[in-house]
């Protein structure tokens, strides 16, 4: 099974650590969404995106770099996101986008991210440390179980 993970992080690179550890559960490339040349996805049978969450949405260069792939057929897809709040509904645009180009979703994952956004900042952030070691263990065995609904 060949798989890529895309991701987008900028905040604290709390998305990029679920990437990074998804990708060694499943043996997969992992790649910033802006590294990713779009005609290439065709290679992969499995591919994962995820992103931080800003103003309540996937940052908006990721979600233009999905409108800009190829349609797919017979090519599955999961999703992430990290955020503040950690709400399973900030994955609805990422599924939406990825249905619309042909992707079959197989897994839509949330996890909570260290949050200095805002007025945050001056009480020295939320959801300290996360996500941490116990995030990260969700995140492989989360992984791992992909690896059956190829
Ligand atoms: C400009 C900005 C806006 C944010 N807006 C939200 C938001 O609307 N809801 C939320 O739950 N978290 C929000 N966050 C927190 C981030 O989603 C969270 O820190 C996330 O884990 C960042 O991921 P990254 O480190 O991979 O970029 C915001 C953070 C920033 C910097």
């Amino acid at each position: 099974m060949k798989t890529l993970i895309i991701y987008n992080s900028f905040h604290h690179g709390n998305t990029k650590k679920i990437a990074e550890t998804m990708a060694d559960a499943l043996e997969a490339r992992v790649l910033k969404y802006d590294d990713v040349d779009a005609y290439n996805i065709v290679d992969y049978d499995l591919i994962g995106f995820g992103s931080g969450i800003y103003y309540g949405k996937p940052k908006n260069e990721f979600v233009e770099f999905i409108d800009s792939l190829p349609d797919v057929k017979n090519r599955k897809a999961f999703v992430f996101t990290t955020s503040g709040k950690g709400k399973d509904e900030y994955n609805d645009p990422l599924k939406e986008k990825l249905a619309e180009k042909g992707f079959e979703i197989i897994g839509s994952f949330t996890w909570k991210g260290f949050d200095t956004w805002g007025p945050l900042k001056i009480i020295g952030g939320k959801n300290k440390g996360r996500p941490n070691d116990e995030d990260l263990e969700h995140a492989r065995i989360l992984a791992k179980s992909l690896k059956d609904k190829v």
